[in-house]
C-alpha cells in the first residue's frame, strides 16, 4: 500500500491522446492509498481556440505573450474547459475529483515575470495555498489544478503549467512528480538513433540545452525539474502518457521515462 502524495503534470500535448486506462490507473492509485494532485496544461487547446479568435499565438523562450484578450481565452480553455474534462475523465472512471483555477482561494499567488514589458500577463509564481490542496485531498478528492495565478490587488496571471506544477510539488514538499507529455521522455540521439535516457543531472541537463538536444516545451519542464530537486522533491520522472500502463508503473515502480535526479 504506497501512503505516497506525488504531484502529477498533465501536458496538453497528450491529453486528448490519454487512454480510459489511465485515468483507470488514476483511481487504481488511490484507491491503493496514493495521493495524487494534478495540475494541467491545455497550451494547443488554447492556440487553437485563439486562432478560432483570429489571435495570432507568439511564445517568447516557450512562454505565450499574453495580453488582456488572450489572458480571457487562457482562463476560459483551461479553467473553464480543460480543467473540466480532466475532472469528468477522472469521476467516469470512479474516482472523486475536484476542479479548482490558480485563482480560487488564491491557491497559486503570482506576480509578473521580469520581462513583462515584453510577454504582458505572465506570471511567476510566490506561493501556493496548500491548505487548500491537502483538505480536498483529505476528504477523499483528487485535487485538479489549472495554471493560472493571482496577485494580492486580484490581477491574473498566465503561468506556464511546468512551472505552476513544479511550484505546488515543492510547496507541499511531495517526494516526485511525475511529468506526463507526448513524448516517452527526454530523447537524445545515440550512435544515430534516437532514445528514451533513463536518468539525467542537472549537469546533463545544462548541457543538452546549451546543445539544443533539449529545446521548445522541454524546457519549463526541465527547469522546473531541477528547481523543484534543489528542495524538498525527491525526483522528477518525464513520461508519456499515451502508452497504456506507463503512468501506474511509473509511480508503483519506476523504471519508465527518464528521471531527473539531483547531480
Ligand atoms: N530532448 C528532448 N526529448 C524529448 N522531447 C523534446 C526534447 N527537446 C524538446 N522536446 C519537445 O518537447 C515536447 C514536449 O513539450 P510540450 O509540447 O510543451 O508538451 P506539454 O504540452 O506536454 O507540456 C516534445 O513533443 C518535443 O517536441
Ligand atoms: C505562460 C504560458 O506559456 N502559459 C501556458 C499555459 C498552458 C501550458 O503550459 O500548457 P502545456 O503544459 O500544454 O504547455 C500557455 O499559455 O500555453
Amino acid at each position: 500500500m504506497g501512503q505516497e502524495r506525488f504531484v502529477m503534470k498533465c501536458g496538453g500535448s497528450t491529453l486528448a491522446a490519454l487512454p480510459d486506462s489511465f485515468f483507470d490507473d488514476l483511481r487504481g492509485l488511490q484507491e491503493d492509498g496514493y495521493r495524487p494532485v494534478i495540475v494541467h496544461g491545455g497550451g494547443p487547446a488554447i492556440s487553437e481556440m485563439l486562432g478560432r479568435l483570429g489571435i495570432e499565438s507568439e511564445f517568447v523562450n516557450g512562454l505565450r505573450k499574453t495580453d488582456e484578450a488572450t489572458l480571457d481565452v487562457v482562463e476560459m480553455v483551461l479553467a473553464g474547459r480543460i480543467n473540466k474534462e480532466i475532472v469528468r475523465r477522472i469521476q467516469s472512471s470512479g474516482a472523486k475529483a475536484l476542479g479548482l483555477s490558480g485563482t480560487d482561494g488564491r491557491l497559486i499567488q503570482a506576480r509578473p515575470v521580469a520581462n513583462a514589458d515584453e510577454i504582458g500577463f505572465v506570471g511567476d509564481v510566490t506561493g501556493v495555498n496548500a491548505e487548500i490542496i491537502e483538505g480536498v485531498m483529505a476528504m477523499g478528492y483528487i485535487p485538479v489544478i489549472a495554471p493560472i495565478g493571482i496577485d494580492d490587488s486580484g490581477q491574473r496571471y498566465n503561468i506556464n503549467a511546468d512551472t505552476a506544477a513544479g511550484a505546488v510539488a515543492s510547496q507541499l514538499g511531495v517526494d516526485r512528480m511525475i511529468v506526463v507529455t507526448d513524448v516517452p521522455g527526454i530523447l537524445r540521439t545515440i550512435d544515430g538513433e534516437k532514445r528514451v535516457l533513463p536518468s539525467v543531472t542537472t549537469a546533463e541537463i545544462d548541457e543538452m540545452i546549451a546543445s539544443g538536444e533539449i529545446y521548445g516545451g522541454m524546457i519549463p519542464k526541465v527547469k522546473s525539474a531541477v528547481q523543484c530537486i534543489q528542495g524538498r522533491v525527491r525526483e522528477v520522472v518525464i513520461i508519456g502518457g499515451a502508452e497504456p500502463g506507463a503512468f501506474a508503473r511509473a509511480v508503483r515502480e519506476g523504471g519508465v521515462g527518464t528521471r531527473i535526479v539531483k547531480s
